[in-house]
């Protein structure tokens, strides 16, 4: 929507029927009250994209190894709008594209950003990374508008794992609050979240500062704080023992267990992470979580 104002868009979408809904009434069923332009050309026939130069693909993260699988893509530059590990093979957006496009630039989009603030048009600043300068410098300047104004990196390590291990610790902050266990706990887990975050992407090649910036502590703050994320709600309805629509996108549910057996496998301390992996799949409450937390040894900061 906000692309669309510089110029055609083409959306696609594999439900048939769904974009026959959005072309007839030009409205988005997952984004209510917001009116695709009519630049916007929306089309379940993919090979509609094939000869787009810049191709944004916001998918699942559990659903693109599979997706570009299935349908390789032959732009030159693809970039990833999915925040998260792929739990089969513990890879990144950016790796699943290089393997199954070789000939694509792998780019990811990321940062504090909901999708229906930046329909709305509402001030919004992202990371563009791209291992890439050039094609980086390029995507940066094509995809920044009047309201979303992106940064550029070549640390695509640390821009998407930033992304991905956010949803775990927003998780974790959305157990605390539905618990009631306060917002000195909340703060509590976002730091020590924060330096998890750090650790697992420091062992990985990433740059401290990007962590630091909006892809990592940008974007874990926004989702631990706001009632608009997912896995915020999620972790909230976890610690308030109510249910949750399964059907609802949840990252950082799967990417807490395809980060904890990376950090396992490299013999690195991530137990928020381990927890969060723990609660989302039953192995554990949240009350015996919090105390084991709790319990853990006395140490330096
Ligand atoms: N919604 C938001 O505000 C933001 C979302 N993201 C990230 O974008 C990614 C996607 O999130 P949302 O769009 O919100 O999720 P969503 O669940 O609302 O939408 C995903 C869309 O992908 C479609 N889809 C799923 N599997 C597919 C497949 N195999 N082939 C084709 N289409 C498929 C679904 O039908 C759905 O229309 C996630 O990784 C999320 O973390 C990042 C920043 C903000
Ligand atoms: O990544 C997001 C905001 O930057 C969206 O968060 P949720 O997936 O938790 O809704």
């Amino acid at each position: 929507v906000t692309l669309a104002q510089q110029g055609p868009v083409t959306l696609w979408a594999r439900d048939g029927a769904a974009v026959e809904t959005m072309r007839a009434t030009r409205q988005i069923p997952r984004l209510p009250g917001v009116t695709l332009p009519e630049t916007v050309r929306v089309t379940a026939d993919l090979a509609e994209t094939d000869t787009a130069g810049v191709v944004l693909l916001a998918l699942p993260m559990q659903a693109l190894g599979a997706f570009l699988a299935d349908h390789p893509r032959p732009n030159p530059a693809l970039v990833a709008c999915c925040k998260g590990i792929d739990l089969a093979t513990g890879r990144g957006p950016s790796a699943l594209i290089a393997e199954t496009c070789p000939n694509a630039q792998p780019a990811v989009l990321t940062g504090p950003s909901f999708a229906a603030d930046i329909a709305r048009g509402l001030p919004t600043a992202l990371t563009l990374a791209c291992a890439d300068a050039g094609t980086g410098a390029a995507l940066q300047l094509a995809l920044s508008t009047p309201t979303l104004r992106l940064y550029r990196s070549t640390d695509v390590t640390g821009a998407e794992l930033g992304g991905a291990l956010k949803n775990v610790i927003a998780i974790a902050a959305g157990v605390t609050m539905g618990a009631g266990l306060g917002d000195s706990a909340r703060a509590a887990l976002m730091t020590r979240g924060f330096a998890e975050m750090n650790r697992l992407a420091a062992a990985m090649g990433a740059r401290p500062e990007t962590l630091a910036g909006l892809s990592g502590l940008g974007d874990l703050v926004l989702t631990c704080t706001s009632a608009q994320s997912r896995n915020y709600r999620y972790g909230h309805a976890l610690g308030a023992g109510e249910t949750f629509d399964p059907r609802t996108t949840v990252e950082g549910a799967a990417t807490a267990g395809a980060a904890a057996a990376i950090a396992a496998a490299r013999g690195l301390e991530m137990p928020v992470t381990e927890m969060v992996a723990a609660l989302v799949a039953r192995r554990i409450g949240v009350e015996d979580a919090m105390a084991a937390l709790l319990a853990r040894p006395l140490k330096e900061e």
